[in-house]
């Protein structure tokens, strides 16, 4: 049963209690530093506090990894994708830190992010008697990273690790903030734990390789830092949407910097999701239905979050928080950004069932991310009237 229920949680309500730098709104035309577009952004949690390194030839540039933690052994674990085009120059740059250099290929994509494979990390782990200072770098989009924190988080109790994310949406999400886990079959990143990297190295030179379909689900979670923190933002995403599919170096490095930036924001305020974070899910409750509704793989996890997002704001301009256009608005930068917007038809009843299980909801009651103004979201229950409604306008009845 889905009820009316309050629960504000804005990032301008809680800035003010952070120690980290306000979100400002942003000119849309941005200055960008010249040379390697090289910039950081802070990520301020105390003792897990670290940087997010920002730039082009990062991998092999020794300063991108001068003060991580040395250690006699490292390893490496990336996919069968990802390791044969940048395990090498990542191995080269880590020798100077580490004696042994071993490395893993994990089995590519989505329906790998599970036990089975998360075993396969501890079984390299343990078969070359790795210490309890050995540390894992997490080479490849999300999946690569969620789980290799996670074996991180788990592996005697705690290891170090890097994330050197080569996506876009890991670039500007899932390295970043600590959220690690796998999938459990019943439902999205079930099994899991809040453990921070030591640092997030973005070399944006990787995403030359990146498949089209694979950078358009990386702007999704671009697109929905303008919605849920900075207005400004979305209309900078709008105005530069052509130089970010043509994969201009400038227009990402600020994509990824003004990304990084909310997240850390957000992060700094609320950790391990008390509240606050939570407007990080906005379009999630839809998109992980989607996600698991159809099995692992079949939408990206970015395209499932754009097309979840249209469905949040259209849930929010029928619950009377935003107006009709800006459903509109979203739906139209998703398509101009390669992402589906009509909903998968698994019917409303299993949708709801899905949702239910979603981690917001308390007490059988699903809660969702709705935007209240633009650049500003909180969660918040909803009839299962409207719910439903927002399922069959999209085509998921
Ligand atoms: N922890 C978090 O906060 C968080 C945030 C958002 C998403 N996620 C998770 O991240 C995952 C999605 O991440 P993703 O979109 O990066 O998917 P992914 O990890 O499956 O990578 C996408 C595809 O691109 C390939 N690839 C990666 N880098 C490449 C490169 N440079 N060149 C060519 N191919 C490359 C991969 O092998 C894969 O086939 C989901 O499991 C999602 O739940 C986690
Ligand atoms: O970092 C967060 O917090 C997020 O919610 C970011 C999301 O983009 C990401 O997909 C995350 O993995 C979702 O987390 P979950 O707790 O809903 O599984
Ligand atoms: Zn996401």
């Amino acid at each position: 049963m889905i009820a009316p229920a309050e629960g504000a949680a804005t990032l301008a309500g809680m800035s003010t209690a952070s120690s980290a730098p306000p979100v400002s709104p942003l000119s849309v035309t941005a200055a960008q530093p010249a040379g390697n577009l090289r910039r950081t952004v802070p990520v301020s949690l105390g003792e897990r506090s670290y940087d997010i390194v920002i730039g082009c030839g990062l991998l092999d540039d020794p300063t991108s990894w001068a003060g991580l933690p040395r250690s006699a052994t490292a390893l490496i674990v990336s996919n069968v994708t990802v390791a044969p085009l940048y395990a090498d120059r990542l191995a080269a740059a880590l020798a100077p830190l580490h004696r042994r250099v071993l490395r893993l290929e994990l089995p590519d994509g989505e329906a790998h992010k599970n036990a089975a494979v998360l075993e396969r990390i501890y079984d390299r782990l343990l078969g070359d008697a790795c210490d309890r200072r050995t540390v894992l770098y997490a080479l490849g989009g999300g999946v690569v990273g969620d789980m290799t924190g996670f074996a991180a988080a788990c592996y005697m109790r705690g290891v170090p690790f890097v994330q050197v994310p080569t996506t876009l949406l890991a670039q500007v999400d899932s390295s970043v903030g600590g959220k690690t886990a796998i999938n459990h079959p019943l439902g999205k990143n079930m099994i899991g734990a809040f453990y921070q990297p030591a640092r997030v190295i973005c070399d944006l030179d990787t995403l030359d390789t990146l498949a089209p379909r694979e950078l358009s689900a990386g702007l999704a979670e671009v697109i929905k830092y303008g919605p849920i923190a900075d207005a400004g933002f979305l209309d900078w995403i709008e105005a530069n949407l052509a130089a970010l599919m043509r994969r201009d170096k400038a227009a990402l490095a600020h994509a990824v910097q003004r990304s990084c930036e909310i997240k850390a924001q957000v992060v700094g305020c609320d950790e391990r999701e008390s509240g606050l974070r939570a407007i990080l899910n906005f379009g999630h409750t839809f998109g992980h239905a989607i996600e698991a509704g159809l099995g692992y793989g079949e939408w990206l996890h970015g395209e499932a979050v754009g097309c979840g997002m249209v469905m949040a704001a259209d849930l929010s301009a029928r619950l009377g928080l935003m107006p009709a256009d800006f459903v509109a608005r979203l739906k139209r930068v998703c398509e101009r950004a390669g992402l589906p917007v009509r909903a998968p038809a698994l019917g409303a009843e299993r949708w709801l069932a899905l949702m239910g299980l979603d981690k917001k909801a308390e007490g059988g009651e699903i809660r969702f991310v709705v935007i209240d103004r633009l650049g500003s979201a909180r969660m918040q229950a909803a009839p299962e009237s409207i719910v439903r409604e927002v399922i069959a306008a999209h085509g998921g009845a």
